[in-house]
């Protein structure tokens, strides 16, 4: 690797991106995740620092304010940002970073890294991401209720990013996301 890089993974809740990021830092693994801050309570193994940075609301509006995010959003009720300093410090050491985040973010990302690589992973339908979330079983019947709703808008977003893939098989769609990353000019 000759120079930072940033890539952006985002895309509708459930519909496979954190699965994807895993499978390809596992085989990249010169790759390196930004873990983000979130107001979200921790799920059933989910662990501080690896997972996410567990704050409170005052914690993660006082990070707003001092400017210490690369970008923020409130999905769900709940805020999700990208610490700056973490990214800033390895992309001035020539790593590339892989980001996984919502699409507001995600677009907010464009404005302070217009040659960042946007990825948005689409799901082959909503039933299908629905049957994701439910399988998942993480989240209450309501909260996928309410990432579904927002999923409609979010899939509307797609257009906007420079890469799509959309999420069928999982290993048909880590080929395309090395394709994209690794061999941009390439058309498949
Ligand atoms: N290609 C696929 N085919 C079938 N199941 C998949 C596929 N990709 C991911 N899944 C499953 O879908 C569920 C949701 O995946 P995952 O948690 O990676 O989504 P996500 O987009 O990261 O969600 P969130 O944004 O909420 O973190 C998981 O149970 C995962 O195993
Ligand atoms: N804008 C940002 N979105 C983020 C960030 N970290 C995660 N996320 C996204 O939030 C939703 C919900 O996540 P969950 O863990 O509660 O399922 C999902 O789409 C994540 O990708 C971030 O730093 N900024």
């Amino acid at each position: 690797m000759t120079s930072g890089k940033l890539i952006v993974i985002t895309g509708p809740s459930g519909v496979g991106k954190g699965t994807l990021v895993k499978l390809l830092l596992a085989h990249h693994p010169d790759l390196s995740l930004s873990v983000s801050a979130t107001t979200r309570p921790p799920r059933e193994g989910e662990t501080e620092g690896k997972d996410y940075f567990f704050l409170s609301r005052d914690q993660f509006e006082n990070m707003i304010e001092t400017g210490e995010l690369l970008e923020w959003a409130e999905y769900a009720g709940n805020y999700y940002g990208t610490p700056r300093q973490g990214v800033e410090e390895k992309l001035q050491a020539e790593e590339w970073v892989v980001l996984e985040i919502e699409v507001v973010g995600a677009r907010k990302i464009k404005q302070s890294f217009p040659e960042a690589t946007r990825v948005f992973i689409l799901p082959p339908s909503l039933a299908v991401l629905e049957e994701r979330l439910i399988k998942r079983g993480k989240d209450s019947k309501a909260a996928i209720a309410q990432r579904l709703e927002h999923a409609e808008t979010e899939i509307a977003a797609a257009e906007e990013f420079e890469f799509c893939v959309v999420n069928d098989d999982l290993d048909r769609s880590l080929v395309k996301l090395e394709k994209i990353i690794f061999q941009p000019s390439q058309k498949d």
